[in-house]
């Protein structure tokens, strides 16, 4: 990857070893076919490594008006599986269906997804105001929560704090054109008053698009999220009752 942060495919960072090409981001979603909800599901996802099975057979469902929220320990898979569902990595067998025809790799498909891995997203050297138009996004309106942010549009990002990155990559992200985003830890660095904020804006942007995200701030995940799930020992469950089962399974104390 170059110093600008393009790897081979002219893309921005994205998934570990994979650049994420700048169409992921670009594309705009083409006009209305099919009425609401759009249906985002992934199954049969299987990964092993070393004789370590990391996932086995995970299904998972998201749709447009939803926030669904991925749990589980450190090293349990999280961002393996949406770099999965996002199509960077590989798995064999795997199928990821939007409202059941087969969208493999999902980053391809104009206007379906975007995608924020876990490392920074976006190349140091650009401006905020640089990145939201390669991404299709007004600035002032992605912004618009935070006037301190919009105050900073001119910067490089390279000059942000790590917070405040984070914070600009999700909100250009979340309002870029695409039917669904998938977050990897949203709220690292974001501080507790931004969050709030943060919280809000997810939510103001659920209900024209769908939401896969994992993150550590559980009590925000929980307050936030319409469907919870866990991954534990490589499976998916589908939590009913989140607090009760996150302490079951040790996630919780
Ligand atoms: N191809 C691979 N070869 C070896 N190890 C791998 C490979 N892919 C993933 N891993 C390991 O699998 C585990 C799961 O990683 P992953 O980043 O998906 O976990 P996570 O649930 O997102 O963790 P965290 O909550 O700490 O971010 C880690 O121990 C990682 O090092």
């Amino acid at each position: 990857m170059d110093p600008a942060g393009r790897g081979r495919y002219g893309g921005l960072r994205g998934f570990r070893g994979f650049a994420a090409p700048l169409g992921l981001l670009m594309r705009t979603t083409p006009p209305p076919t099919a009425t609401l909800p759009y249906v985002l599901e992934a199954d049969g996802i299987q990964f092993a490594f070393g004789g370590r099975v990391l996932l086995a057979d995970v299904y998972l469902r998201v749709q447009t008006g939803q926030v669904v929220g991925l749990l589980g320990r450190n090293g349990c898979g999280k961002s393996t599986l949406l770099q999965t569902v996002a199509g960077g990595r590989r798995v064999a067998d795997a199928s990821v269906r939007l409202n059941g025809q087969r969208v493999v790799p999902a980053y391809r498909q104009p206007g379906l997804l975007n995608y924020l891995p876990q490392v920074p997203l976006l190349p140091a050297q650009l401006s905020v105001t640089a990145a939201a138009r390669l991404l299709g996004v007004d600035a002032g309106a992605a912004l618009a929560a935070f006037p301190e942010l919009l105050a900073q549009a001119h910067r490089p990002v390279g000059e942000l704090s790590g917070g405040t990155t984070r914070l600009v990559e999700v909100l250009l992200l979340l309002h870029a054109d695409t039917r669904f985003s998938l977050l990897d830890e949203p709220f690292i660095g974001v501080m507790p008053i931004h969050l709030e904020t943060l919280v809000e804006v997810l939510r103001a942007v659920k209900p024209r698009k769908g939401i896969l995200l994992t993150d550590h701030r559980y009590e925000e995940v929980l307050a936030l999220c319409d469907v919870v799930y866990l991954l534990h020992d490589g499976r998916l469950e589908r939590l009913d009752d989140p607090r009760a089962g996150l302490l079951d399974r040790g996630y919780l104390r």
